[in-house]
């Protein structure tokens, strides 16, 4: 198989039935403006051929780090299958129409924490958190529009590395590369 969409569909869909939870999350990794690697795990909402979007704070450090280096790696590892994957590229931020879709569809708690949250920014106590989301509450009874600063961003692949566990430590990886239209497929030793 040389297209490395049809296999995320065919692991993507293993580990969906395998997984004891959030089979969709996933170590993002990105750099800051010194150059220094940072990561932390989100929760991956679309992908197609376009590539793989996640959802945030547009202000929050990985935010900015994106802003500054608009590259990223995500690594999912599903454990229960001994399954590892890799996808690298260029990173652009979603659309607001489908940002607002996505929004639209969170639970009104999480749509008010989107508000409330300065993610990333020291918070003095937890009261203070606590007080944001009540005014935040009180300002929108109804329907939450989606905050300017949140929305999604979507990693383009220029590869992929499609890692399997394999007895005495003899992996199987295979790594795909975008060449032109198509992608070329090789292995690499584990
Ligand atoms: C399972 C899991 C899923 C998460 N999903 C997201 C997510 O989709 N978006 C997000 O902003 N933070 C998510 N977080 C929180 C991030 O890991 C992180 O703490 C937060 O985004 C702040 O990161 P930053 O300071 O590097 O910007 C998730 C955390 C865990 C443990
Ligand atoms: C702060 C934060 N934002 C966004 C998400 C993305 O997931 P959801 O839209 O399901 O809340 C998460 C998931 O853990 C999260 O912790």
């Amino acid at each position: 198989m040389t297209d490395p969409f049809a296999r995320f569909a065919d692991w993507f869909a293993a580990a969906t039935a395998a997984e004891a939870n959030d089979p969709n999350a996933c170590a993002l990794a990105t750099v800051d403006a010194a150059g220094r690697p940072d990561v932390r795990i989100v929760l991956m909402k679309e992908w197609d051929r376009q590539g793989f979007v996640f959802y945030t704070n547009r202000q929050s450090a990985k935010g900015r780090q994106l802003a500054h280096t608009p590259y990223a790696t995500l690594d999912f590892h599903w454990k229960s299958l001994r399954r590892q994957l890799r996808i690298s590229g260029a990173v652009t931020p979603v659309d607001a129409a489908q940002s607002d879709a996505y929004f639209a569809t969170r639970p009104r708690e999480s749509q008010l924490s989107a508000w409330a949250s300065l993610q990333s920014e020291p918070l003095a106590d937890r009261e203070t958190f606590e007080s944001r989301l009540a005014e935040t509450a009180a300002r929108f009874p109804d329907a939450v529009p989606r905050p300017p600063h949140w929305g999604g961003y979507r990693v383009t692949p220029d590869w992929f590395e499609f890692w399997e566990d394999r007895l005495g430590r003899q992996h199987h990886r295979e790594r795909f590369d975008r060449a032109g239209d198509g992608w070329q497929l090789r292995l690499l030793y584990p």
